[in-house]
C-alpha cells in the first residue's frame, strides 16, 4: 500500500458520461501517488419523456449507484484517512432537484450512503433537443462561448418554452457533480465553479457572473442558477460519514472534467493534452493574463475555457471520441445478434483492436462525426475511398481510429500547436489507454513525443487540485 498510515489521503471522483471513476491519492516522498482506483460503468442511458429521440438523458439514480459501487470497492482503511474530496464530471449537462428532498441517507454495507430522491434525469452534453432554429430564437448571451444544444441554460430555456410544468417540480439545479457536492455538504443553494458555469452558457467568465439581466428579461427562472465560486475552493464539509470517509471531510467545489484531466498531467506550458473518453479534447494552455475575445466566433472549432487562477485553456472539444467506437461496437454486436450469434461488447473491442493492429495501412477514409460538431452540427459522418480489398473489420477499425484523431486535429491543427511552441503531447482518457490502435494513430499524426497517463486521469486531477490547495 502506498503512503504510510499517517500520510495524507485525498479522494478524487469523476462522474463521466460512460463510467464513474474514483482514485485515492496519497502524499509520499515521491510526491502524490495513486494508491487505489476503481471504475464502474453507469449504464445510465435512458429515454426522454419530453424530448423523444432528440433527447439524451441519463438516470441520476444509476449514476449514484455506480458511484456507491465504486466507493464500496475501495479499501476502508484508506477511506477513513481521507481529508479532502475533489469531484469532477461531464460538463454542460443539467440535473434538477428539490432542495429539501434531493436525497435520502441510508445505511449501506460500508457505512452511510445517500441515494437520489426528488431528482430529475441528467440532460447531458450530448442532448440534441435545442435545434439551431430554437437556439437562434433565444436572447444573445453576453459570453465568449457560443451557446449550443446540451448546455444547461439552453436546456432550461427548452423546458420553459416546451414543457414549463416540468420546471415547477424543482427548485435547484446543477451539473451531476454539483448535485453530489450539494448532497454531501447539504448545501441549501447549489454551488458551481466558473469552469462548469461557463459550460452552461449565459455566463460571463470575465466578471464571473451569470447574464442575469438578459435572462430575467425573457422570463428565465434565474432562481435555478447556482451560486458561482472559484475552482479549487472548498464548497463545504460532509454532513455524515460516507463509505467510511469521516463526517466533516472537506469537499471541493465541483470542477470540469477536461480541466481535471489537464491538471493531472500538464506540467509545462509547452505541453498539449489529448484526452479521449466518451468525447475527445485537444487542449493547450494560454499564456498567463490571456483574456478571450468578448464575443465568440460560432464557426471556430476552438473554445477558451476557464482553468485555474484566472488562466484559460484553448480546447478543440469534439463531440466524437470514444462514443464513435462504442457506436461501432454496438452496431457490430447488433448485426451479429441479427445473424443469430451472441458476443459480448468487451470481446468485440478486444477483437477489432487486434484485427486493426494487423492493418497498418489502409486507403479507407472515415470522417467519423456521427454526432456532428458544435461549430458544424449538420456535418455528419461519411466514408470515402472504399476499395473491395479493404473491407475487413481490421481495415474499418483502423480507419475509424485514424478518422477520430484526424478530426480532432482538423479542429486544432498541428501547425497551430507548432506555432504556439508545443513540444510534447500528453495522452489521457480510458478510450485511449485501452486502445493501442488509437495510440498508434495519435503517434502517427503528431510530430512530437506522446506520453500517456492512466485511465482515471480526471479523477486523479480532481484529487490533485484538492491536494495542492489544502
Ligand atoms: N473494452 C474496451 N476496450 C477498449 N475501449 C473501450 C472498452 N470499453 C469501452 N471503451 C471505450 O471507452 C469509452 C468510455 O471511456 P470512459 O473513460 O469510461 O468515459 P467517460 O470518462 O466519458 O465516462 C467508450 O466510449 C469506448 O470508446
Ligand atoms: O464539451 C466539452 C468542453 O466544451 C467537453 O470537453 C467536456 O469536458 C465534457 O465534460 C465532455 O464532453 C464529457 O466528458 P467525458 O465524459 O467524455 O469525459
Amino acid at each position: 500500500m502506498e503512503g504510510g498510515p499517517d500520510s495524507v489521503c485525498v479522494l478524487g471522483i469523476d462522474l463521466g458520461t460512460t463510467s464513474v471513476k474514483a482514485a485515492l491519492v496519497v502524499g509520499t516522498e515521491r510526491g502524490q501517488v495513486v494508491a487505489e482506483s476503481c471504475s464502474r460503468e453507469t449504464q445510465a442511458h435512458t429515454s426522454s419523456v419530453e424530448a423523444g429521440l432528440q433527447g439524451m438523458e441519463q438516470d441520476s439514480w444509476r449514476i449514484i449507484r455506480a458511484l456507491n459501487e465504486c466507493l464500496a470497492a475501495l479499501p476502508q482503511q484508506q477511506l477513513q484517512r481521507v481529508s479532502h474530496i475533489g469531484i469532477t464530471g461531464q460538463m454542460h449537462g443539467i440535473v434538477f432537484w428539490k432542495r429539501d428532498q434531493g436525497c435520502k441517507w441510508t445505511e449501506g454495507g460500508t457505512g452511510p450512503i445517500f441515494e437520489p430522491e426528488e431528482v430529475s434525469h441528467l440532460v447531458t452534453w450530448q442532448d440534441g433537443r435545442c435545434s439551431p432554429a430554437f437556439l437562434s430564437s433565444l436572447p444573445l448571451p453576453q459570453s465568449h462561448i457560443s451557446l449550443a444544444t446540451g448546455f444547461g441554460c439552453a436546456t432550461i430555456y427548452w423546458y420553459l418554452k416546451k414543457s414549463p410544468d416540468f420546471l415547477k417540480s424543482y427548485d435547484a439545479a446543477g451539473t451531476i457533480h454539483d448535485y453530489v457536492v450539494a448532497m454531501l455538504c447539504d448545501l441549501k443553494k447549489p454551488l458551481m465553479s466558473v469552469q462548469n458555469a461557463a459550460s452552461w452558457g449565459y455566463f460571463n467568465s470575465r466578471n464571473k457572473s451569470w447574464n442575469t439581466d438578459i435572462l430575467k428579461k425573457s422570463g428565465f427562472p434565474v432562481h435555478l442558477l447556482p451560486e458561482v465560486g472559484d475552482p479549487g475552493s472548498i464548497a463545504g464539509r460532509t454532513i455524515s460519514a460516507w463509505h467510511g470517509i469521516p463526517k466533516g471531510t472537506k469537499v471541493g467545489i465541483a470542477l470540469g472534467d477536461f480541466q481535471c484531466s489537464v491538471y493531472s498531467c500538464l506540467t509545462e506550458r509547452t505541453d498539449a493534452v489529448l484526452n479521449i473518453s466518451t468525447s475527445a479534447q485537444l487542449t493547450i494552455s494560454m499564456p498567463s493574463g490571456f483574456q478571450p475575445p468578448e464575443t465568440p466566433d460560432p464557426s471556430s472549432a476552438v473554445t477558451y475555457f476557464p482553468y485555474f487562477d484566472g488562466d484559460y485553456l484553448a480546447v478543440a472539444a469534439s463531440l466524437n471520441g470514444g462514443n464513435v467506437l462504442a457506436t461501432f461496437v454496438n452496431m457490430v454486436a447488433r448485426w451479429t445478434e441479427e445473424l443469430g450469434f451472441q458476443i459480448q461488447e468487451s470481446a468485440i473491442y478486444a477483437k477489432i483492436i487486434k484485427a486493426a493492429l494487423d492493418q497498418n495501412d489502409s486507403r479507407l477514409s472515415v470522417h467519423p462525426t456521427l454526432f456532428g460538431e458544435r461549430h458544424i452540427p449538420e456535418q455528419l459522418a461519411s466514408v470515402t475511398s472504399i476499395a473491395a480489398s479493404e473491407l475487413s473489420l481490421g481495415h474499418v477499425t483502423r480507419a475509424v481510429c485514424r478518422g477520430l484523431v484526424e478530426n480532432l486535429c482538423s479542429m486544432l491543427p498541428v501547425q497551430r500547436l507548432m506555432e504556439t511552441g508545443v513540444r510534447r503531447v500528453l495522452g489521457s482518457g480510458s478510450a485511449l489507454a485501452r486502445n493501442e490502435v488509437l495510440r498508434q494513430e495519435v503517434e502517427r499524426i503528431f510530430p512530437f513525443p506522446v506520453v500517456y497517463g492512466k485511465d482515471v486521469d480526471a479523477a486523479v486531477g480532481a484529487a490533485m487540485v484538492m491536494f495542492q490547495r489544502k
